[in-house]
Parts: structure tokens; sequence; C-alpha cells
């Protein structure tokens, strides 16, 4: 029987039984050995995909959301606001309609995925599209939580990181101990600070007798965190790592230097390599921000960076479904053929 995600980790989550529990079931996704790439196989080492697309909104925002809106309920907030890309709204309107509560996103117009907007309608967020970036977006959202009762549910609600820490312990629970890496995308870097807070505590607390090296990586058009200063006009295709200016910098920079990790940056090319490697030959099927995990993790490899007979685990934080756009960009659709026996058998490859 799944368990709600804080019934599973409530020891090392900041709840109590007053704290009621929104949950749609959350977590307790696949860590999937991959079967390459090649490189990796040469080097012996193993690559394994914590598989968050398959969360309940199709995202690892559900870990942080399920903790933030339940403690949004108990403080009393009737509505709860954030700023996203696409899939923290997403979560937070799923999360909020879970909870009778009203949702309210502001989105950076033009720049939000269809599937994760599509979400948004459909649980009923009041959605709010401004003529600006994700960081202009979350300006206005703290002012707006600053000005009226509404609680703010970005990453720099401090609850969001306690629930999105909890995906290292699923990796320590399933592997037996942490990697020797850990590679995810870095955008607002709330997940690269969680993962990092949450292997801590596992070893602090002896489950763990390792900590992974943490490796993040930024689209090249949006890496602030590379270098080494904000991005004013951030563009990639990765729409959910379009981010020129981290709330959680400090946090991602920790999490580099305590572990003896890195941050650096994969190109859009790269990117789409690793999402179609992904899709075809792995048959996972991730959004394009992603797929920089794996595009860090082979650059890497190619270079021979990693140690040899390691284990790697990449986070690959959103479904594929989000981005329907950008598959179709990548994998063009085939006109349509009479409906004869011979044009379906020539249109198949096979006469
Ligand atoms: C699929 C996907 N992959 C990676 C990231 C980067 O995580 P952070 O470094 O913690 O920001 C996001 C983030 C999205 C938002 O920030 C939002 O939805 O507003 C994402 O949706």
């Amino acid at each position: 029987m799944r368990l709600p995600l804080i019934e599973r980790y409530r020891a090392f989550l900041p709840v109590s039984l007053n704290t009621p529990v929104v949950s749609l079931l959350e977590g307790s996704t696949p860590l999937i050995p991959l079967k390459g790439p090649e490189e990796a196989k040469r080097r012996g080492v193993q690559i394994y995909a914590k598989y968050e697309g398959l969360n309940p909104t199709g995202s690892f925002k559900d870990r942080g959301m399920t903790l933030a809106v339940s403690k949004a309920l108990e403080g009393g907030a009737k509505a709860v606001a954030c700023a996203s890309t696409g899939n923290t709204a997403a979560s937070a309107a799923a999360y909020a309609a879970r909870a009778g509560m009203t949702a309210i996103v502001i989105l950076p117009a033009g720049y939000v995925a269809l599937g994760k907007v599509a979400q948004s309608l459909m649980h009923g967020a009041r959605i709010v599209q401004v003529e600006g970036n994700f960081d202009d977006a979350l300006r206005l959202t703290r002012e707006l939580t600053e000005r009226f009762p509404v609680a703010l549910v970005n990453s720099v609600n401090p609850h969001r990181l306690e629930g999105q820490k909890t995906l290292a312990f699923e990796v320590v629970d399933e592997l037996g101990d942490a990697p020797h890496y850990h590679a995810l995308p870095v955008g607002n870097a709330g997940n690269i600070t969680a993962h990092w807070m949450g292997y801590k505590a596992y070893f602090a607390a002896g489950r763990a007798s390792r900590l992974p090296r943490m490796l993040g990586f930024q689209a090249a058009g949006a890496a602030p965190l590379v270098l080494g200063r904000p991005v004013e006009k951030p563009e990639t295709i990765a729409t959910a790592i379009r981010i020129g200016n981290p709330a959680s910098w400090e946090g991602a920079i920790r999490a580099k230097e305590e572990s003896g990790g890195l941050i650096e940056a994969v190109t859009d090319e790269e990117i789409l390599e690793a999402y179609r490697y992904l899709a075809r030959e792995e048959g996972i099927f991730v959004e394009p921000a992603s797929a920089a995990s794996l595009a860090g993790v082979w650059r890497l490899l190619r270079e021979g960076r990693l140690e040899e007979g390691t284990r790697v685990v990449l986070t690959l934080t959103g479904h594929g479904l989000k981005d329907p756009a950008t598959a179709e960009k990548v994998a063009q659709l085939p006109p349509p053929v009479p409906a004869t026996l011979e044009a379906v058998a020539r249109a198949s490859g096979l006469l």
C-alpha cells in the first residue's frame, strides 16, 4: 500500500500530529537502471534514473508541495501563490484543489510548456501571465504574498525544500547507500539544495555510509551559477530552467562545495541529444530540462572525469508529456497515407 510521502518520512519532516496531510500519494518513484550510454558501460559506471515524471502531477515538485500546502493549511491559509516556469504552478494548483484552497500562479507569458498550462487551468488555478520572465514573476509573487494574506509556496518556502529532500532518502533506501555521484538540472536551485539536505540528514542518521558528489547542470543560455552572476535574459529550449537569478543561489553553492561536486553548463544541443537518447534507447520520456542531468554526466564520461566502477543517480525531474511542443519539434509527425495495406506497409518501412 502506497503511503503519503509525509507518512513515509514523518520522522525527518517538520510535521506534528496537528499537521493535516494533503497528499496525492506522491513520491516512491522508480529508480531505473539505465542500459547505457556506451561510455558508461566502458568505464563500469552504472547510471540510475530517478523518474520523477511519475509523481502525481508529473514532476518532483509534488514532494515539496505536499508539505508546503499541508503546512499552509495548518497555518490557516485559504490561498497559496507561486511564480513558476510551469511545474511548480501545476503542482500548487493540484494540491490546492486537493486541500480546498485557492491557487494563484504567476507565469512568464509565452514561456510555459503546454502540458503545464493545461494542468494549472484544469485544476482551477487563478493564472496570471506577466509580460516578463520567471525572475520578474518571482519578484512580483514575493511582493503579492507580503501584501496580501496568501501563503508563498515557491522554493523560498523552507517547507518545499523539506519535502524535496525525501528524494535522497528514497535513493538511499533503494540502493542501500548513497551513490558516488548525483546529477540533476539546476534552475531556481531549490532542488539541488534539497537533495544535499536529504543526503546529509540520512548520513547523520547513520542511514548512509557516504555522501555523493552533487553534479548540477544548467543550460548554457541560463547559467548564472556557472558565470557567477545573474543572467539578465536567460534563454534555453529547456523552459523549466530558463531562470537568470536562482532564489537558492547559496544553497546550490553550498551543495557543490561541501560535496566536492560541480555545477556546469550544457548546451541545448547536448540537452536534446540526451532527451532523444532517454526516450529512444531507454524508453524514458522526460521534458528537456530533465535531460540536462544526463547531458552533463555524458560529457563528464567522455572527458574521463567520473571514476570507474561508480554509481551515478540522475534526477529526471519532469515527464516528457509536459512539453509536447518540443517533442513535435524533435520528432516530426509524418503526413497521413491512404487507408490501404500497400500504403501502410510502405509508410511502416516494410516495403
Ligand atoms: C522539470 C524541471 N526540472 C528542473 C527544474 C529546476 O529545479 P530547481 O533548480 O529546483 O528550480 C525545474 C524547476 C521548475 C520551476 O522552478 C518551476 O516550476 O517554477 C523543473 O520544472
